[in-house]
């Protein structure tokens, strides 16, 4: 059975975890880039453990600047293969109140300046993000969040915005009410589709931290109200990753919704028409696939 390795992305306010055996803070090399960060390692209930600050200690990226594609390949290269992306959202639903924790399954991505994907011209791939979560680890990030006793709502459909600035009001407005979405964030995509595309189970949990711009009866989103929303549920959400490897378990059965697998038919180019460069930094990502000559 395949070792379980669960790492934590965490989002704006969260910038360390604690509680971790042999904690180390490791520089990990990514043909991608460098990281938001060092990534702090070790054991957490006997499980490997990785957690990455998004926006690195101090919060040093914006949105558009966090390098998604390194975050993402580093976690890979260190062996996990479960990640729980932590981060902060505005409600477009009275009922998800400041506070509440929403396990998101959808995503409409409206960011327009990233690197959206590994892939490229001499290594084409297509991967399914019908469903871009996974729901067996949404299920332990749900069962670990409701033992700590906050408000939890399974499912959510999460916009994923450029930003850095807020939405406009007519904006907010057409988010929620046209196209139906419940939550809005500025780091979820293309986070969600390159941890696809390297075959990790990844699960989102947002914290909502503001009713954006559309509610009347709430002001304009305030980014000092956020931090102070996130600083209350801090041990909240330490309490809820603290749950996971006893929901987990250090051993890993393949995952049943395929994430792991995600690969499997999806690389479009010929092996003879491959860019062996764009090939060699895919060797983390997709080197499952690619070393066994995979493709039609
Ligand atoms: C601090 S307010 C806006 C900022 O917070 C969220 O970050 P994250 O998703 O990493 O928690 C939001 O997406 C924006 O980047
Ligand atoms: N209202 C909002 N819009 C975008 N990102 C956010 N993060 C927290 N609140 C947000």
């Amino acid at each position: 059975m395949a070792e379980t390795m669960i790492g934590v992305i965490g989002g704006s306010g969260i910038y360390e975890i604690d509680g971790l055996e042999d904690a180390k803070w490791r520089e990990v090399r990514s043909p991608w880039g460098d990281p938001s960060d060092k990534i702090m390692t070790g054991r957490l209930g006997g499980v490997r453990f990785a957690f990455l600050p998004r926006h690195g200690r101090g919060h040093v990226h914006t949105p558009t600047s966090v390098p998604y594609r390194a975050n993402v390949d580093a976690l890979k290269r260190l062996g996990v293969t479960d990640i729980v992306s932590v981060s902060a959202v505005g409600s477009f639903r009275e009922d998800y109140a400041p506070g509440d924790f929403v396990l998101v399954d959808q995503f409409v991505d409206r960011t327009v300046a990233r690197e959206g994907t590994f892939f490229g011209r001499g290594c084409v791939a297509h991967v399914s993000v019908a469903h871009p979560t996974c729901p067996r680890l949404t299920d332990a990030c749900e069962e670990a969040a409701r033992a700590t006793g906050v408000t939890v709502h399974r499912g959510g459909t999460y916009l994923a915005m450029e930003g850095p600035q807020f939405s406009t009001l007519a904006e907010s407005r057409l988010y929620r009410d046209v196209w139906g979405c419940d939550v809005i964030g500025m780091t979820g995509m293309p986070e969600a589709k390159l941890a696809r595309e390297a075959e990790i189970c990844y699960a989102s949990v947002a914290m909502v931290t503001d009713y954006d711009s559309w509610h009347p009866n709430h002001g304009e989103v305030d980014v000092t109200e956020i931090i102070a929303v996130l600083s209350g549920n801090a041990d909240r959400g330490r309490a809820m990753v603290a749950r996971l490897p006893g929901l987990l378990g250090p051993g890993r059965a393949p995952c049943p919704h395929g994430c792991d697998r995600a690969l499997d038919h999806a690389i479009l180019t010929a092996p003879e028409r491959r860019d062996p460069a764009l090939v060699a930094k895919l060797d983390a990502v997709a080197g499952r696939v690619l070393h066994k000559g995979a493709g039609t």
